[in-house]
């Protein structure tokens, strides 16, 4: 059974059709990338998955479960099951890098003891052991974005979906993201991520999901980026 489907979505904003009639499935674990012009669409198609946008038409299901009726509370429970890594990873200025990682766990009510053991674990994770009690501002670019994606994955999520993750990093420190999130993908996490850099999209060797204009173009396997 595929961990995710859309089936015939399509979102139209205002006067824009931001997608048009999009269908694929992903499997769990599965690593994959979705590129396209900017306002191709590849945001939107994120934001129907973490429920921030809801489809005009078609549905999109999850483990089985159409997000349709997906309303009220069970938005706030959906989201655990899907990590979101943004490009400008959001981090709260204020708070140390541990705080930021563990609040999603803070919000749903989880005991203290256990917020500090994850943390922990997932900052292990993601190279980043040492760097629990620095503010996000001590870190540089490519370990910020190390706490997003940190963030996303502390509920353990089934799905990571991430937006220009690498979009305002250096080549190096890209493709040291991108393997940070094979990582996730090897041990069980779907990966979804949206990028518009083809070359770099190309060098990973995943599958692709191509729009243009807002229809899905072209699905291209591994094996035909060789
Ligand atoms: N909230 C919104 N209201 C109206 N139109 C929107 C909204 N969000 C996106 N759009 C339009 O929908 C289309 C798809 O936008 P989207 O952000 O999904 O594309 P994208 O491929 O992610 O682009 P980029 O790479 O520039 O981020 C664009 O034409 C955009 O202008």
């Amino acid at each position: 059974m595929p961990l995710l489907r859309f089936d015939q979505v399509s979102k139209r904003y205002a006067s824009r059709d931001a997608l048009v009639d999009v269908s694929f499935a992903v499997e769990p674990g599965e690593m994959l990338f979705v590129t396209g012009h900017s306002g191709a669409g590849k945001s939107t198609l994120l934001r129907l998955i973490h429920l921030s946008e809801r489809p005009t038409r078609g549905t999109v299901l999850f483990a089985d479960r159409n997000l349709a009726k997906v309303r009220g509370g069970r938005v706030a429970m959906h989201r655990r099951e899907v990590g979101v890594v943004f490009q400008d990873h959001r981090l709260l200025a204020d708070r140390s890098v541990a705080d930021n990682v563990g609040l999603p766990l803070l919000l749903r009510g989880t005991p203290r003891a256990e917020i500090a053991k994850r943390v922990r674990a997932v900052l292990e994770k993601v190279g980043l052991g040492e760097r629990g009690t620095a503010r996000p501002r001590e870190l540089s670019a490519g370990e910020q974005q190390r706490v997003g994606i940190a963030r996303a994955i502390v509920c353990e999520p089934a799905l990571l979906v991430a937006d220009e993750p690498t979009g305002n990093l250096d080549p190096t420190l890209s493709a040291e993201i991108l393997a940070l999130l094979e990582s996730l993908a090897a041990r069980g996490t779907a990966v979804l991520v949206a990028s518009h850099d083809l070359t770099l999209v190309r060098h990973m060797r995943r599958r692709v999901l191509v729009l243009d204009g807002g229809r899905l173009v072209d699905d291209i396997a591994p094996e035909e980026l060789a």
